[in-house]
């Protein structure tokens, strides 16, 4: 399903599209458990025969034993019905030892799939989707799914067949009273359609308000320091209330609709019942049906009133399921449209000389209207710095994301040394192309494996000199040096702090080509000159190609040439004293002049 722009795909869902039939797509996950299944299938069949017969035994004790005062056989069919009764509870215990283990291996075998399909999802398709609401499929939504598959889809085959064989047993017992008992499934049948219809679309709007309430949960955590600064907490709070409400009253309104209708559930059976004392006492005076087999009658009806009344909860349990299946096959639907082409090849490190050209470039974010990039031209030759310079907002950071293809060029293309980057295998161009982000991410593992993430096979000296190319030496005085944890629920470290991790990192790849968005922001002056000045030596002893935007001079020091990018295109290329003498918007942005924003929202300075 595509999602919508506003970043919340589930709010666009038309809860009654497909009905069960995701649920049912589902079923490749039960094939390797199909073994198990029978297995368990048959115990909890056996066991509910053996609840069965108990009735019909109590029929032979009561017209035979206790009508002739026969103690022998009392024993006797007692002790039979002691044997079903440990029959059955052996029954049940293995049908459930069997199905807890087969149910939750199912939900880890979709939760992995889910999770490697995320990952080969493009970073649009993560812009625009909310991560509670993704978090909600893969956490609760599956677990309702394991609950439908090891409770409620047994006990709905288990009480349809106790339904059919117990009205088949009533209608040998008495046909006219059987049959009594066999209408009253029309009236079941009614109502839980009814219900069915309802609470889908009840289940899919709490499913979607529970990933509403967890993407905010998310982001107080996330923002938590911004939002105390701002004095926002109070008006955050109100949100959340306001979103935690919305949940509850949901969650009540399905409740009840679950109680109305168990109300009903309940009705049914019991007025049936009372039709069958009433019929059959007139029955047992008439001397057309004996007392034994009353007794057996009422105690077979008696034995449809759980699977009866438990219809509510299946219904319920099932419909959860499958919207919680819409919910997840949205995600698994949508495709990966960043993927290797049929005749991508990879390209070894060796091969590669570093020529970055980008020919009539076009770029568009998916939902949007206005192009950010149209028709831009550059080429960085193999082994040189080029700069990307222009006002916020103009689309750097963009560019430089087409090079990995995290996003995909809606228009043009881009080579590595001729080569169409999608033409390359997706692996090879993102182990050729290194990337470190102004913001960067460091994962909650050790910094030696934050820092080795593109290099699981660096060695320790490789790991130094890439730590002190970034000035990030300070790894080694953490706690537990280079083991220390850091990121979330890790050690904490500064912005700049993690920025020299994140350039280590990008270093450490050995790349052909570097691409670094502003990647010495957050660095005082003196550890910037001190980055800036290894970086430089270490750019010219490797030849690696850079693109790397800048908005100090001293960044743009770093490179051998300039570009200015303006509306979407490179306006200017020159070395960086050619374009102050000559390009007067380059100096407007390089100086501390204000400037328009290139989206013309307002005046800022660069
Ligand atoms: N995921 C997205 N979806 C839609 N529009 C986006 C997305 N990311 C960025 N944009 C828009 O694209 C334009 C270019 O953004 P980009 O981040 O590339 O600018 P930039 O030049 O790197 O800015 P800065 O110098 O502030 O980092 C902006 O108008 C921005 O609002």
């Amino acid at each position: 399903m595509p999602a919508s722009s506003d970043g919340n795909p589930a709010a666009h869902t038309d809860a009654r599209s497909q009905p069960l039939r995701n649920l049912w797509r589902l079923r490749p996950y039960l094939r390797p458990y199909a073994m198990e299944f029978a297995w368990l299938l048959i115990a909890a069949l056996a066991a509910t025969a053996a609840s069965l017969a108990v009735p019909l035994v109590v029929q032979r004790v009561v017209d035979g034993p206790v009508a002739r005062h026969d103690e022998a056989g009392l024993v006797r069919l007692g002790a039979l019905a002691l044997l079903l009764g440990v029959a059955e509870a052996v029954l049940i215990f293995i049908r459930r030892w069997t199905q807890s283990s087969s149910s939750v291996g199912m939900e880890a075998a979709i939760r992995a799939d889910i999770y490697a399909h995320l990952q080969r999802l493009p970073a649009g398709f993560h812009d625009r989707w909310q991560s509670g609401q993704l978090l909600s499929r893969i956490t609760s939504d599956l677990s309702v799914i394991r609950r439908f598959l090891s409770f409620g889809l047994l006990f709905l085959v288990l009480n349809l067949v106790t339904y059919a064989a117990v009205v088949a047993l009533l209608i040998r017992l008495h046909q006219w009273l059987g049959l009594l008992v066999a209408a009253s499934a029309v009236p079941l049948f009614l109502i839980s359609r009814r219900f069915a219809r309802h609470y889908h679309a009840a289940s899919r709007r709490m499913q979607d308000q529970q990933g509403d309430v967890a993407t905010l949960v998310e982001e107080t955590a996330l923002g938590l320091r911004t939002m105390r600064a701002y004095g926002r907490g109070p008006e955050l709070a109100a949100r959340f209330t306001v979103g935690a409400r919305r949940l509850h009253d949901t969650g009540i309104g399905k409740a009840r609709l679950l109680a109305r209708t168990s109300a009903l559930f309940d009705l049914v059976p019991n007025l049936t019942l009372g039709a069958v004392l009433v019929a059959g006492a007139a029955a047992v005076a008439d001397g057309v049906l004996s007392i034994g087999a009353l007794v057996a009658f009422v105690s077979l009806q008696l034995m449809l009133i759980w699977p009866v009344q438990s219809l509510g909860w299946i219904i319920a349990n099932g419909q959860e399921a499958a919207t919680a299946a819409d919910r997840i096959q949205e995600v698994l639907d949508t495709p990966p449209t960043i993927v290797d082409a049929p005749h991508a090849r990879p390209l070894a490190r060796g091969e590669v000389r570093g020529r970055l050209r980008f020919e009539g470039v076009g770029f568009r974010y998916p939902g949007t209207s206005a192009p950010v990039l149209s028709d831009l031209n550059l080429t960085v030759e193999a082994g040189e710095t080029m700069a990307l310079v222009g006002v916020t907002g103009c689309g750097k950071s963009t560019l430089l994301s087409l090079v990995p293809r995290l996003h995909e060029v809606t228009r043009g293309r881009i080579t590595l040394d001729g080569h169409d980057v999608r033409d390359l295998r997706l692996e090879s161009l993102r182990r050729l192309v290194a990337v470190a982000f102004e913001e960067p991410t460091l994962f909650s593992m050790s910094v030696w494996e934050n820092l080795t993430l593109g290099r699981p096979d660096a060695g320790e000296d490789e790991v130094r000199a890439a730590l002190a190319l970034a000035q990030a030496e300070f790894a080694y005085e953490l706690p537990w040096g280079l083991a220390t944890r850091v990121g979330e629920q890790g050690l904490s470290l500064s912005g700049g702090q993690r920025q020299r991790l994140a350039l280590a990192r990008a270093v450490l790849g050995r790349p052909a080509v570097l691409v670094l968005d502003d990647p010495l922001s957050a660095l005082d002056v003196h550890t910037e000159a001190l980055v800036e000045a290894a970086l430089r030596r270490v750019l010219r002893d490797t030849a690696t190609t850079t693109l790397l935007v800048a908005h100090r001079p001293s960044t743009v020091a770093l490179a051998d040439r300039v570009a200015l990018l303006d509306d979407g295109r490179i306006v200017a290329v020159g070395t960086h004293s050619e374009l102050l003498a000559r390009v007067p918007a380059y100096r407007a942005v390089l100086s501390a002049e204000p400037e328009r924003r290139s989206d013309g929202v307002g005046l800022v300075r660069s």
